[in-house]
């Protein structure tokens, strides 16, 4: 989903970074609390001067410098979860109501593991929220005229009211073209053109708002994460993820800044954030030294590393590096559980939203 191409070197650990994160084991008060759904207050990390509390002795056991702070693991599987249910139950009121299923339709060409394995998710998803789900397999030498009449009967299909092109496409098929012919009021990805467009202009509204970028401010907003006012850092550019969470995020009132594989002293920009989202694709490129204090940070990254002790021979890790990041950060998205979960969790409400909006229904 991430860009692989952007590379990041500047990774370790300066001396002032190494203070700041030291400084910090005594900021945040682990704060370990079941998951609430709706608007909840964030607990502000409480801090502590040695000089504030005069009923503090002036120093600091030194026991508790070996006791790391930890953060609040935002739990995005446990949120996912929760969207389904209310997307199960919004499905059955509209069949009942007025006896139409949400369709969604998902197009894969060729035969990457990977994207075979989302689309296997996001099929089962699908079954589990009572939306009808269609596939159509293409082989990696299809033309591209071949995936343009998939689109155009899926358009024309009146029980289908999302259609959804797994990416990547085959190098030898223009993504523009294909990703411009998905009618706008059935692109539950959200990425066409017009809809990207309308997101980025003040004013404006898209019909629909990009899966994982959506997933990422829904976790922010389920925790009761602060966003107005705040300063948020992007990490990656990408049309897909990067690109249109710094939109999001800017319509959240935040200010917001991109770094991307061209920016000097990146992590001079991270350790401003209150929010950081990272959309990168480089496993552990995120160090502690580059977060502020008591940030919340949303990792998007989605990275196999290879690991003997795996069945698989491999784990997914993120860009931040979790374990120095749980101990600066208010709170964290682990990978596994974090992010991916939410995007499929949003792919399932756009779809609901359309088939809504196209029987117009409330
Ligand atoms: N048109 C299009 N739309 C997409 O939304 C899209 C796409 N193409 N191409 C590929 C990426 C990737 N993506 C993920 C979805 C779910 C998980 C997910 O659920 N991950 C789990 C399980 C990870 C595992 O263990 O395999 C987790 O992070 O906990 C991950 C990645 C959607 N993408």
């Amino acid at each position: 989903m991430a860009s692989s191409s952007v590379l990041f070197t500047d990774t370790s650990p300066s001396s002032a970074a190494r203070l700041l994160h030291l400084r910090h084991r005594h900021a945040v008060v682990p704060f370990v609390r079941p998951l609430r759904v709706g608007p909840t207050q964030f607990p502000t990390p409480l801090r502590f001067s040695l000089h504030t509390s005069p009923s503090r002795p002036p120093l600091v056991p030194l026991a508790s410098l070996t006791t790391e702070a930890s953060a609040k693991v935002i739990d995005g599987k446990s949120v996912a979860k929760q969207i389904r249910v209310e997307v199960t139950a919004e499905v059955s009121r509209m069949k009942e109501a007025i006896g139409v299923t949400p369709g969604l339709a998902v197009i894969l060409v060729g035969d990457r593991k990977d994207s075979a394995t989302y689309v296997r998710n996001k099929k089962k998803a699908c079954d589990s929220v009572g939306i009808i789900s269609l596939e159509a397999n293409l082989p990696e030498d299809s033309t591209e005229q071949e995936v343009l009449n998939y689109i155009s009967s899926f358009n024309d299909d009146p029980s289908v009211h999302g259609i959804l092109v797994q990416l990547p496409l085959p190098k030898h098929m223009n993504e523009q073209n294909i990703l411009n012919a998905v009618r706008i009021e059935k692109d539950v990805d959200g990425f066409h053109p017009l809809n990207i467009g309308r997101l980025a202009m003040r004013g404006r509204e898209p019909l629909f708002v990009p899966c994982t970028p959506k997933g990422c401010i829904e976790l922010l907003h389920r925790y009761g994460v602060p966003i107005k006012g705040k300063r948020a850092v992007v990490i990656g550019r990408s049309n897909i993820v990067g690109m249109p969470a710094a939109l999001l995020l800017q319509r959240e009132d935040a200010t917001v800044s991109i770094v991307h594989s061209r920016t000097n002293n990146p992590e001079e920009i991270t350790r401003q954030a209150d929010i950081i989202i990272s959309a990168v694709g480089q496993p552990n490129m995120i160090r502690g030294n580059w977060i502020k204090p008591g940030a919340v940070i949303i990792d998007v990254g989605i990275n196999p590393v290879e690991d003997s002790n795996d069945p698989r021979g491999y784990r997914l890790v993120g860009d931040v590096c979790y374990e120095e990041a749980s101990k600066v950060a208010s709170a964290v998205t682990p990978v596994p559980g974090g992010v991916g979960p939410m995007t499929i969790a949003m792919l399932l409400q756009n779809t609901l939203i359309s088939a809504k909006r196209i029987h117009n229904f409330e």
